[in-house]
């Protein structure tokens, strides 16, 4: 592309997502950058350049920025050294979605204190702890069970369910060893009974604000297993989470596509979490709608209009995830699991498997989401993982 003056991204977080957003950065003509703390990362393997640098490290961040000098700066994770995004944003840097945004949601306090404290959204009731004598405390004012995770963590990291006074301990050390940055700080959050949750994807561009249909998701031990689109909803309900999803979105600012995170109970609406980029439920948008996530965030950073998001037909996504560690692995059966109708399969490509790490994703569209849930569920029961 040496003739054509391209606009430069650098992603901050080089995962599954970020592979997906480097492809459609580049259908638009973008010069792409990945960045993450280990190499053969994802996104990596398809963006015009890489580096290996430790995010949280603000003065090496700030060095390869300098040196870079993107258009725009695209975090892909939560672990990121924000504070020097900020500095860089004063100096004239564009940071997506925003580099309070990005601040505001590295970290569970930030971004759970505005939504409640300052927005009055209906959430979980929490309470903070930095050692296990404050935790008990904490447990004891929010009662059992009730939900622990360390400050900073994704996918369920160091996330316990506490049942009982006596589960603190194991709580705490969960939180300790599976929590990222060495932080030791925790959240502790009632237990939610929820009927359903989803994602609504929320998309802020030139054109104002959207949505995508809703997307109902099952989670285990904090990750996502399983995902689709759309989710049935009552008008009433759909109104009531995206006004939830404006108030928090135009309070994050900026341009690109957030994941807001919704929990349905008998008693409305409570507002879990965002993410202000694709959200993992979210990559079955790759086979629902016209513009996927990563299309429509791209599309959105880049200042395009989005006239309309189509929702084309209905979908789910199925996970792949690996039970041991291993720098050596084979996907096996996907022969078999492509039999299955209109599937699709996204194998990530990352250079190490780790127990619960996310591998792959099974994608399936049809006519009915209980159809198109089958047949996911059918592709992805053929594909295993063999450790060598
Ligand atoms: N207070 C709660 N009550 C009931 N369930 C909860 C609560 N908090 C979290 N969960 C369950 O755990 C899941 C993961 O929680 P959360 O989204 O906070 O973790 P995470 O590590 O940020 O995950 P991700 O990075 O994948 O979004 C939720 O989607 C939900 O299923
Ligand atoms: N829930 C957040 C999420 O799904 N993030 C996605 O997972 C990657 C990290 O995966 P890894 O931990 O397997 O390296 C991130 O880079 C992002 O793509
Ligand atoms: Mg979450």
């Amino acid at each position: 592309m040496s003739g054509l003056k391209a606009k430069k991204i650098m992603l901050l977080g080089s995962g599954e997502l970020g592979k997906e957003v480097v492809i459609e950065a580049q259908r638009l003509g973008v010069k792409t950058v990945a960045v993450d703390r280990y190499k053969n990362a994802p996104a990596m393997q398809v963006a015009h350049s890489s580096h290996v640098i430790n995010m949280l490290d603000g003065a090496a961040l700030r060095k390869l920025i300098e040196q870079e000098k993107p258009d725009y700066i695209i975090p892909e994770i939560e672990a990121i050294a924000t504070e020097t995004l900020i500095e860089l944003e004063k100096e004239g840097y564009n940071v997506i979605p925003t580099a309070k945004a990005t601040n505001l949601t590295m970290d569970r306090e930030g971004i759970r204190r505005l939504a409640s404290e300052t927005l009055g959204l209906p959430t979980a009731k929490y309470e903070f702890a930095d050692t296990l004598d404050e935790l008990k405390e904490a447990v004891q004012k929010i009662g059992t069970p009730c939900v622990i995770k360390p400050i900073m963590s994704s996918s369920g990291k160091g996330q316990s369910v506490c049942r009982s006074i006596n589960d603190v301990e194991t709580s705490w050390n969960e939180a300790m060893e599976g929590g990222r940055a060495k932080k030791t700080r925790v959240i502790v959050e009632e237990f939610i009974t929820f009927e359903s949750e989803i994602t609504l994807l929320t998309v802020r561009s030139v054109s104002g604000t959207t949505y995508c249909a809703p997307i109902g998701h099952i989670q285990q031990d904090g990750d996502y297993i399983e995902s689709w689109q759309p989710h049935n909803m009552t008008e009433a309900q759909i109104e009531e989470a995206e006004n939830v999803a404006k108030k928090i979105t135009d309070a994050l600012g900026g341009y690109g596509l957030f994941g807001v995170e919704l929990f349905i109970t008998q008693n409305g609406i409570y507002f879990s979490e965002v993410s202000p980029r694709p959200h993992d439920t979210g990559m079955v948008t790759l086979v629902t709608q016209d513009l996927s996530e990563f299309a429509i965030h791209i599309r959105a950073i880049l200042g395009y209009p989005i006239p309309a998001i189509r929702l084309l037909r209905p979908g789910a996504s199925r996970t792949i995830k690996a039970w041991e560690e291993s720098t050596s692995y084979h996907l096996d059966g996907i022969e078999k699991s492509l039999e299955t109708l209109d599937s699709q399969v996204r194998l990530f490509g990352k250079p190490e498997t780790k127990v619960g790490r996310r591998m792959a994703v099974v994608l399936n569209a049809a006519d009915s989401v209980e159809q198109a849930r089958e047949q996911a569920k059918q592709a992805a029961s053929h594909i295993t993982i063999s450790y060598k």
